[in-house]
């Protein structure tokens, strides 16, 4: 499924109206009949149900004037409350104030105070305050209605977006409408489904509004990952595989303390069906290592008794990763100054597609420039928030401001691809495509599954996936196999080796 940014839902609603002659009035009617079909869907018949309108003078309020008039036909009593006075009103929505012809219509410029006892006695409220329009943080009455919105204790549709969620990156513009259901038009918008405003859209329906198919597909944007996007990534087995054509990869992991992290990578590589798995883990933790995997081969490397990778490990693991057809780095490796520099000569040395999480990340952070000696080979980088808040140089809230543009940006400035963990991760090619990931849940919040996706990520390269694909369909898997953990009552409190005992089903489930 596409998701575009507001700009660009306003850009095809102008290309719509010059290029093929459909009025914006016909969009705004496809819209309100759209979003009062699928109030009637969810919530059933009216017999003289209350609705209110909450609208702002914008388009979105325009179609909250239509929806008013299609509830109205059927059956519901519809009032429309106007936080603006009429002659701030333009346009289509101008027009579409007009055909309500007053009636059920309260003008309210000064804002919802005089009204507060219409929130709670409806049966339900429509947000059509602010759609992609929203330029701003909201105040004043606009800031008020919000609040009365989500104070009144009925459900709430929001048309479009909730009002005050930023229409691309997601974030709250100091309030934000809390949404049972959003309804949305022509294609979700950035905002739907990154959070926090995937979580005040609630459930979240498209509608058609009749916008060209060439409008559409050239809009620029990027893919929210769902099952159906998911599962057209999966190659099936051939029938004739066996291990030596499903992906001999190298993981490079663990220290003292952290010898978990190198078993997991490792383990869930083999869950997602890597043939082959080498795991070198430093020599002093390789007795550990012996007796904790049991189907990746373990091997040790030499680290003078510190417990940790060392610089001169780097001949050793160069001839290791000969024949390799991806490796991971980073699980569990520490932060000595000689780890680090070990990392930093592997990526700069190592052809192979190289997975790069963690401490092997925190290694990078004081020289991002090396990535770029990596032009033309195939570089994923993992990172959490404060990780990529230590690459770019900047502060954990610059990146959350905008995940999508972060991403992105490092992705095209360094020739990577990023994968910008969280809730709703953001998934970044070099050439400039993104996508946001769809599973996932928050019993995931817990130490060990980002070894799990690393292990994923490699064992999908490493059996040939192209990178973007391997990156959108791990980040996928490994947030669907916590979902079908959670869907059997194991959410919060769930291990990271929980889910990687679900990777093979996740995959079957997706056709592999
Ligand atoms: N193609 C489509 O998707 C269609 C969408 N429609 C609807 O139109 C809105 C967008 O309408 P627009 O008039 O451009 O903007 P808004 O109604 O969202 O905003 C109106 C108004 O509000 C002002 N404003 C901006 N920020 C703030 C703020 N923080 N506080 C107060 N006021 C603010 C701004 O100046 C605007 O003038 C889209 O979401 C759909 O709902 C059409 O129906 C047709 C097709
Ligand atoms: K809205």
């Amino acid at each position: 499924m596409k998701v575009v940014s507001g700009e660009t839902m306003q850009q095809m609603d102008q290309r719509t109206i010059r290029e093929f002659g459909i009025s914006g009035l016909t969009l705004m009617e496809n819209a309100g009949r759209g979003c009062a079909d699928a109030i009637c869907d969810r919530f059933g018949a009216a017999s003289g149900r209350r609705v209110l309108i909450v609208a702002g003078k914008g388009n979105n309020g325009g179609d909250g004037y239509v929806i008013a008039r299609y509830l109205r036909e059927r059956g519901w009593q519809a009032t429309v409350l106007l936080l603006a006075s009429p002659d701030q009103i333009r346009g289509d929505a101008a027009t579409n104030l007009e055909r309500l012809g007053g009636e059920g219509v309260i003008i309210a410029p000064e804002g919802v105070a005089a009204y507060a006892e219409l929130f709670p006695s409806s049966d339900l409220v429509v947000d059509a305050l602010l759609g992609t329009g929203v330029k701003s943080e909201v105040t004043g009455v606009y800031a008020e209605a919000i609040g009365a919105i989500n104070a009144a204790g009925v459900p709430v549709v929001a048309v479009d977006l909730p009002s005050g969620v930023d229409a691309n990156t997601g974030r709250v513009l100091g309030v934000a409408v809390k949404a049972e259901l959003t309804v949305t038009f022509a294609l979700a918008k950035l905002g739907n489904v990154q959070f926090p405003g995937a979580e005040h859209s609630g459930k979240l329906v498209i509608v058609d509004i009749g916008m060209p198919k060439q409008v559409v597909d050239a809009a620029p944007g990027g893919e929210f990952v769902d099952a159906a996007a998911a599962a057209r990534l999966v190659r099936p087995r051939r029938k004739t595989a066996h291990k030596g054509s499903s992906g001999h990869t190298l993981i490079v992991a663990g220290s003292t303390g952290k010898t978990g992290a190198a078993a997991m990578a490792a383990a869930s590589t083999v869950r997602t069906g890597g043939g082959l798995v080498t795991l070198a883990v430093p020599e002093s933790v390789h007795p550990i290592l012996e007796v904790k995997t049991t189907e990746a081969m373990t091997v040790p490397v030499g680290d003078h008794g510190r417990g940790h990778f060392t610089a001169g490990a780097f001949p050793f693991l160069e001839n290791l990763a000969q024949g390799k057809d991806a490796v991971a780095l980073g699980p569990g490796i520490g932060a000595a100054r000689t780890t680090f520099f070990l990392v930093q000569r592997l990526v700069e040395a190592l052809e192979v597609p190289m997975v790069i999480d963690a401490d092997g990340l925190n290694a990078l952070a004081a020289a991002p420039e090396l990535l770029g000696k990596r032009q033309g080979r195939v570089t994923v980088l993992t990172p959490h928030p404060g990780e990529m808040a230590r690459l770019t140089g900047g502060g954990v809230a610059d990146v959350e401001r905008d995940r999508i543009a972060t991403a992105v940006g490092f992705s095209a400035r360094y020739g990577v691809h990023t994968i910008l963990k969280g809730a709703a991760t953001v998934i970044a090619a070099p050439d400039g495509r993104y996508a946001v990931n769809g599973s996932g849940n928050p019993g995931m919040a817990s130490g060990g599954m980002g070894d799990t996706l690393t292990g994923i990520l490699v064992s999908l390269l490493g059996q040939g996936y192209p990178p973007f694909d391997a990156c959108r369909l791990g980040v996928f898997l490994h947030g669907f196999a916590a979902d079908l953990l959670a869907a059997q009552g194991c959410g919060v409190g769930m291990h990271a080796t929980d889910v990687q005992e679900k990777i093979p089903l996740a995959l079957s489930r997706l056709g592999g």
